[in-house]
This record gives structure tokens, sequence and C-alpha cells, in this order.
């Protein structure tokens, strides 16, 4: 199957969960994510806000600020479909800026080079047995890995994998998936 196509049944799906079903799995990858080795020897954490269909990253965000964790979030530049990330302290660091993402105020936040980050949660769409992903289609992620050399990991449910995603030239696949135990 295409990409696209892909992209476009499998949004389909996590739009058709449930509010229960999305609580259920999430507890579980909130669950897991904190107990992994992972998380816990990380002191700067990046992710996105997210946005209604994806997994809630409040709750994580909330989790890495009481253990005095840093979170960085991304602000795309679409003309180069780039990402800097930058270090948000409070719901106030953000605006809507880029379509319907929440992203940091650059005058209020500082900016974090990828090196900086320790471990780096993205986000995906569907993924595969070997941890390539599909995103939202702007390459952001692949760029953006491929400088990358932390710890990448992704939260991912058990409908959203597959055997295998048509992969490109610079795809880049995620290290460590955290999958749900629960159905
Ligand atoms: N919550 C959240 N924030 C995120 C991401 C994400 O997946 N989730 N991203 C993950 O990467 C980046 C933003 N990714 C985006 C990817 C595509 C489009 C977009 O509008 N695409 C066009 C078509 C693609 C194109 O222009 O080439 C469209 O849908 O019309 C927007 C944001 C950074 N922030
Ligand atoms: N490293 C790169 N250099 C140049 N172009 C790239 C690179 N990575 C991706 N692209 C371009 O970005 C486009 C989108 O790639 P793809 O469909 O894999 O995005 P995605 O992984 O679904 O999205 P995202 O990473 O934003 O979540 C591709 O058409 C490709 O041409």
């Amino acid at each position: 199957m295409l990409k696209a196509t892909l992209r476009a049944t499998y949004l389909t799906k996590l739009k058709e969960l449930t509010a229960s079903q999305k609580q259920r799995i999430q507890l579980d990858l909130y669950d897991q994510l904190f107990k992994s080795e992972h998380w816990q020897k990380a002191d700067v954490i990046g992710l996105t806000i997210a946005q209604a269909y994806e997994w809630d990253t409040w709750p994580i965000i909330e989790e890495a600020w009481q253990h005095n964790k840093k979170v960085a979030v991304p602000k795309c530049y679409h003309e180069t479909k780039t990402m800097i990330f930058h270090i948000i302290g409070g719901r106030e660091d953000l605006k809507h800026q880029y379509y319907d993402l929440l992203e940091p105020i650059v005058e209020r936040t500082v900016a974090v080079s990828p090196e900086e980050i320790d471990l780096l949660l993205v986000p995906g769409i569907v993924f595969d047995h070997q941890h390539y992903r599909i995103g939202h289609g702007g390459g952001y992620y692949d760029r953006f890995l491929k400088r990358f050399t932390q710890t990448t990991l992704s939260l991912v449910w058990s409908g959203q994998v597959i055997d295998q995603i048509p992969i490109d030239s610079y795809d880049l696949p995620v290290q460590y998936l955290i999958r749900n135990r629960l159905l």
C-alpha cells in the first residue's frame, strides 16, 4: 500500500478510537514509558504537543516537570521543513502558530540543539516491526533524525503496527517502540 493510503487509513483508525479505549491505551503506554530506563535517565525530553487524535502528551509533560526534567517542544519552519526545539516552562510559553499546532513562543523560550535532548519521543501514525514510521508527511522528523544521535522512542498502539512500511531512502527508524500490552 502507498504511504499516503496507509497514512489516511491509520489516521482514520486513530480518530475512531473511543475516549475510553484511547485512555486505556495511553495509561498503559505512559506506565511503561515512566518505568523505562530511557525515561529515568533522561534530563531533557523532546516531544510535541499532541493534536486531538494523537496520544495526549500533557500527562508526560507534567510527569517530566514533577521530576525536574526539562521539556523541549518543536517549532516548525515550513519553508525548509525543519524544526528547532525550545524548552518550555509552562503552557503560557506556547501558542498556535503553524497550522493547528501549539508551538513554543520563540521570544519566551530558549532553543536547544539536538545534542541537548536526551530522549526524543517521535510521533507517528503507522509503524512497522523494523521501527520505520509514517508521520504527517512533512518529512520534519526524517530531516531531524538525520542529525540526531541521542535516544529516540515512539509510543505505539498495536493497531498502528503493520508488517512492513514502504520505505524511501531518507526514512529513518526510531530506536525503541513502547507498545501497549492490554487490548
Ligand atoms: N502534535 C504534533 N506536532 C508536530 C508533528 C506531529 O506529528 N504532531 N510533526 C511531525 O512531523 C511536526 C509537524 N508536522 C507537520 C507535517 C505536515 C503538515 C502539513 O500541513 N502537511 C501538508 C502537506 C504536506 C506538505 O506540505 O508537504 C498538509 O497536510 O496539507 C503540518 C505539520 C512537528 N509538530
Ligand atoms: N532527509 C531529507 N532530505 C530531503 N527531503 C526529505 C528528507 N526526509 C524527507 N524528505 C521529504 O519529505 C517528504 C515527506 O516524507 P515522509 O512522507 O517520509 O514524511 P513523514 O515521516 O510521514 O512526516 P514527518 O517526519 O513530518 O512526521 C518526502 O516527500 C521527502 O521528499
